[in-house]
């Protein structure tokens, strides 16, 4: 064991009846947790569960209401992020709290001790990045970063303070499965030099493979411990969501209609030197489909719903057409008023404003395309706060979004409560074209087959719906036709029936068409 100055036995950390009140409403509920030196320990619960509360208590973030948290046998109150990094707690956020403007080093700078040059910083940064296995150029700037190499900063930036424990919220949620692999490792790593893990997952397949046991919290509350390699997935789930998940059913899926979304020899160039260039790409999606496109993050996912969008429009108007019309140049707010929907990757900040209300967030996305649903007559254009507030509530209702209050912050949504909702604010509108990046992010089990059914749902109700995600899992169980993005390019569609695992990842790797991948094949 390397971690010094850690009792050989006796638990790391103890956690007793924490709560944590937000006025009535208890995110926490009287805890206990114990986490041993050298365990990689799961906290598992459905969204909004109170697990980040849970562990922003224990990183200075929230001060617990009452309770007891014991560090190395010893009751502490962590005031502040730098009180838990003292104690040796370091923590990687679901959210990463990084200046985008900043370099990496830079960035790692600010969580630092002052008087630390910078050259000193980027060097520790590369030689710990390096034998931990997780590549980062100090020099880079955050706003070129994927979001898998924005969280490599985060753990670098943690482990830098040589913490005892470490608190890893979601973090597989923005990986590829490689880098997730890689990310194993790592964790292994610190297991064997003897720290510890609290992690934070919704992917039960991986919590089995590679954590020593895992706390299942329900409503605010511990309602199970487990060893989670003696459980199968949907006994975990079961434990978490209190009831079996359901499986989407793709059963009834209408038959194709006219084409609703189409993008005609789609080019765009890098908008900075680390982005990716759409290079022509070409995609029909008809009224009955889901085409869900595959694909390594940062191969040009986010930069191809930008062009479908609007977000960034395209030089030419006929490269991207809604319902036959060429869109191209139009803005989002046109092609939303032409019935498209768009959820786009990045909850907070893009897809939603985390200090205003869920109505105020509501109406900021759909003022301009429900105009005659959310605003009043004359020139003045009224918000009509009712109509908003009622839609709201049924937005709520309908993806089962769990809040305290009626109307919060979208901030105080957990992650994946706030995405339901998100998701569910496009769905509202019953859109006739819906492009969505990621849309179970950070989602559980249960909410994630709710959201899934609700796309398939949207399709056979005669929609074109559009699935940019890294999920293979989630691909296979919505999509009809199934392409894959790489460097830019898109494959040929294939109906999904047609697609192995094994053919997504031949594609994942460039292979793009389907003459040259079975030409591929054939060579092996
Ligand atoms: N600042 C806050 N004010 C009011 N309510 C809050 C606040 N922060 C969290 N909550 C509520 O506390 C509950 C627990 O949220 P928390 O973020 O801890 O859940 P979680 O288990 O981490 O969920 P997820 O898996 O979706 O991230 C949620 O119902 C949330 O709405």
């Amino acid at each position: 064991m390397s971690a010094e100055g850690q009792p050989a036995i006796g638990p790391l950390l103890t956690v007793g009846q924490l709560t944590k009140l937000f006025g009535t409403f208890a995110a926490c509920n009287g805890i206990d947790l114990e986490i041993k030196p050298g365990e990689i320990h799961a906290l598992l619960g459905e969204n909004g569960a109170g697990k980040s509360t849970l562990v922003k208590m224990l990183f200075g973030v929230l001060a617990p209401t009452s309770g007891e948290i014991v560090w190395q046998g010893q009751p502490v109150r962590i005031a502040s992020p730098s009180a838990a990094r003292r104690l040796g707690i370091g923590m990687v956020f679901q959210h990463f709290s990084l200046f985008e403007a900043l370099t990496v080093a830079e960035n790692i700078a600010l969580s630092m001790a002052p008087g630390i040059s910078l050259n000193r910083i980027a060097e520790e940064a590369s030689a710990l990045s390096h034998s931990y296995g997780l590549p980062l150029d100090p020099k880079a700037h955050v706003a070129d970063l994927s979001v898998g190499e924005r969280q490599r900063i985060e753990i670098v930036r943690a482990l830098l303070q040589n913490p005892k424990l470490i608190i890893l919220d979601e973090p597989t949620s923005v990986l590829t499965p490689q880098e997730a692999d890689r990310l194993f490792e790592t964790l292994n790593k610190l297991k064997a030099e003897g720290r510890s893990v609290l992690y934070i997952s919704h992917r039960l397949e991986e919590v089995q493979r590679i954590c020593d046991r895992a706390t299942v919290l329900r409503h605010g509350k511990v309602t199970g411990a487990c060893d989670p390699r003696r459980e199968t997935p949907s006994s975990l789930a079961r434990m978490m969501v209190g009831s079996d998940v359901a499986h989407v059913s793709a059963e009834g899926t209408s038959t194709k209609g006219a084409v609703k979304l189409e993008a005609r020899h789609l080019s765009a160039p890098a908008r900075t030197p680390f982005a990716v260039a759409l290079k022509n790409i070409c995609l029909k999606v008809h009224a009955g489909e889901v085409l869900a496109i595959a694909g390594v993050a940062g191969n040009g996912q986010g930069e191809l719903f930008d062009a479908l969008s609007g977000e960034y429009p395209a030089a030419t108007d006929d490269v991207v057409r809604i319902a036959d019309k060429p869109v191209g140049t139009r803005g989002i707010n046109a092609r939303r008023l032409m019935g498209a929907g768009f959820v786009p990757e990045e909850r907070h900040g893009h897809a939603a404003v985390s200090a205003l209300s869920l109505s105020d967030n509501l109406i900021l996305a759909r003022s301009q395309s429900d105009r005659r649903a959310f605003l009043g007559g004359g020139v003045l254009g009224l918000i009509r706060q009712d109509a908003v507030k009622s839609a709201t509530r049924r937005i709520a209702q309908a993806m089962d979004v769990r809040k305290s209050g009626d109307n919060p912050p979208a901030g105080s949504l957990s992650g994946g409560n706030l995405q339901k909702f998100i998701v569910g604010r496009e769905l509202d509108r019953q859109p006739t074209v819906l492009v969505v990046n990621q849309p179970t992010w950070g989602v559980d089990a249960g909410a994630a087959s709710r959201i899934r059914q609700a796309l398939v749902d949207l399709a056979k109700s005669g929609s074109a719906v559009l699935v940019i995600s890294q999920d293979l899992d989630e691909i296979f169980e919505v999509a009809t036709e199934i392409a894959v993005i790489s460097e830019g390019r898109l494959s040929d569609i294939y109906p999904a029936a047609e697609l192995s695992r094994e053919k997504i990842g031949l594609l994942m790797g460039g292979m793009y068409g389907k003459t040259e991948s079975a030409e591929t094949a054939h060579a092996h």
